[in-house]
């Protein structure tokens, strides 16, 4: 027997974005051949999108992690990584998914409704997209971000016009047998059907689903017997129908006791898909009541007897045989009318090709508050920073360096200053802290000025060309004259030179990835 499996977890892994590539040109006779280093692919995202070719869950049971392919990391000639294939999930129609928290995200109705579960991390760019006026050959590229992880949970909520509620061994499954083609398990024990059954029904034109599900006793709501788990079948159902076991030898119970006690248990229901989802309480749901087994002498007696008394509460009532097959007919095209009138009333619902999630509006801000766990510590919270420092090679400083205007062009360090941060002071943005090292002394309000005339290219430390030519003489004529021990202004100077170029301002480079 197939296993219904109607409730699941999922782990739902969009992929990473490939990293952008840092690379120079090289080809003969052009010694500076520019960067040239392709940007990363963009990571797949994991969709959910209803099937009408499938009906349960089960899949995800056995294989509850779906991960999305990564973006290919980009190369070098200028060559951008592949974006990753996207996964596309079918899931059964009715599919109701829940956040981690169990509030609904979605509510999956109607075949080509997807549901986006995890969105793909974007690829970084490479230094030849890095490259600007202000840095020419930028040494560092940035990382792809990673994709996203989301654990959701999904429940199958059985999409049937007309849901068949009653005790165990009333007959609901024999009478879903007769009434379509499903064959479910008919056996005189209680609790034969352990998981919900759809039959479909033709009656002249019109065709419906009739969902069985399994018996309920009192003190369902409890949790007594299956409980009320299988309840979440009928709340998508049009029409609910009571059978009512009227040959039952069982002391204490008769019709209308039944159909109290079941009442009482739908009410203690509380329905998760709330009326935004277009439905109405259990409690409005049209009702019939099929009172079944009148093959039986006694019982046919026992089903005149309550007629009339279901009658006065407004309910249609119908006396009928599974066996017998007395009563199928007119109680068919009985179900069939009402469930055309609701759906007249209620038009199918139009597939939503996309569920856009709520995303934060404006992604542009950022906020400077206190660190309350470090005294003169502040914590930068924004989309925009937030991604930058996720793109961000912290071993490189030229990488670091282009962070840093980032921010300070986003205005963070103005607003750092603002608040009275002081050199040092320890600064967290998403998962890296550091210690604040202010591009323009606190307080200090420098405005920009052109090419060449940055505060910062005066530093102190910085040996000009003029300098570097003295040294080179000063080697040469050494060389010259002891053919050996050149003065000690080589390299470690020069190194500290060579990362004059991190820091400009007048990048005009403003990319936003
Ligand atoms: N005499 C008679 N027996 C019936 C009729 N309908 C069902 N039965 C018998 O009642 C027993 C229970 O039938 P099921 O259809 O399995 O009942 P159910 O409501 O699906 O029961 P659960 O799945 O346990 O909730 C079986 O032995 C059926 O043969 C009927 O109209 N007349
Ligand atoms: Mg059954």
């Amino acid at each position: 027997m197939s296993r219904f499996v109607d409730r699941v977890t999922i782990h739902a892994t969009a992929g990473n974005g490939g990293h952008g590539c840092s690379s120079v040109h090289r080809e003969k006779f052009k010694p500076l051949g520019g960067p040239d280093g392709g940007n990363g692919g963009n990571g797949g995202s994991v969709t959910l999108v209803v099937d009408p070719q499938v009906h349960t869950l089960l899949d995800f049971h056995f294989r509850p992690h779906a991960s999305a392919q990564n973006g290919r990391p980009g190369a070098g000639s200028n060559r951008d990584g592949a974006d990753g294939d996207d996964l596309i999930l079918p899931v059964p129609d009715g599919t109701v998914v829940l956040d981690a928290n169990g509030k609904i995200v979605a509510d999956m109705v109607g075949a080509g409704t997807t549901y986006a579960a995890a969105a793909g991390g974007r690829g970084g760019l490479g230094n030849a997209s890095l490259a600007s006026r202000a840095r020419k050959a930028p040494g560092f590229a940035l990382l792809g971000e990673e994709g996203e992880v989301n654990e959701l949970v999904l429940e199958l909520k059985s999409v049937a016009d007309v849901g068949l509620v009653g005790f165990p061994s009333a007959g609901k499954s024999s009478l879903v047998s007769v009434l379509s083609a499903a064959k479910p398990k008919i056996a005189d024990y209680p609790f034969t059907t352990l998981v919900p059954n759809l039959g479909v029904v033709t009656a002249g034109s019109d065709i419906f689903t009739i969902a069985d599900v399994p018996g309920l006793i009192p003190g369902a709501s409890a949790g007594k017997g299956l409980g009320l788990e299988f309840l979440r079948h009928l709340e998508r159902c049009a029409v609910l129908a009571h059978v009512v076991d009227c040959a039952t030898l069982d002391p204490g119970r008769d019709p209308l006791s039944d159909i109290d006690a079941l009442e009482a248990e739908l009410a203690a229901y509380t329905p998760a898909l709330s009326s935004d989802h277009g439905l109405t309480d259990l409690a409005d749901r049209p009702r019939v009541v099929i009172l079944n087994k009148i093959d039986v002498p006694d019982a046919a007696d026992l089903a005149e007897l309550v007629t009339a008394e279901v009658a006065e509460r407004g309910w249609p009532v119908y006396a009928i045989s599974a066996v017998s097959h007395a009563g199928l007919t007119e109680l068919t095209y009985a179900l069939a009318e009402l469930v055309r009138r609701h759906r007249t009333e209620n038009p199918p619902p139009v597939p939503r090709r996309a569920v856009i999630r709520p995303k934060a509006v404006d992604d542009t801000g950022f906020t400077v508050v206190p660190d309350p766990a470090t005294p003169g510590g502040f914590i930068v919270r924004g989309t925009r920073p937030e991604r930058w420092i996720k793109q961000t090679q912290f071993d490189n400083d030229e990488a670091v360096g282009y962070l840093a205007d980032r921010l300070s062009r986003l205005g963070v360090e103005a607003e750092l200053t603002k608040q009275g941060a002081v050199a040092g002071a320890p600064v967290t943005i998403g998962d890296v802290s550091f210690d604040w090292d202010p591009q323009v002394p606190s307080g200090e309000d420098v405005p920009i000025q052109g090419r060449g005339s940055d505060v910062r290219l005066d530093r102190p430390d910085r040996i000009g060309a003029a300098d570097r030519k003295v040294a080179r003489k000063a080697r040469r004529h050494h060389a010259d004259d002891f053919g050996s021990a050149p003065v000690d202004l080589g390299a470690e100077a020069f190194a500290d030179a060579g990362m004059s170029d991190d820091g400009l301002s007048d990048d005009l480079h403003d990319d936003d990835r």
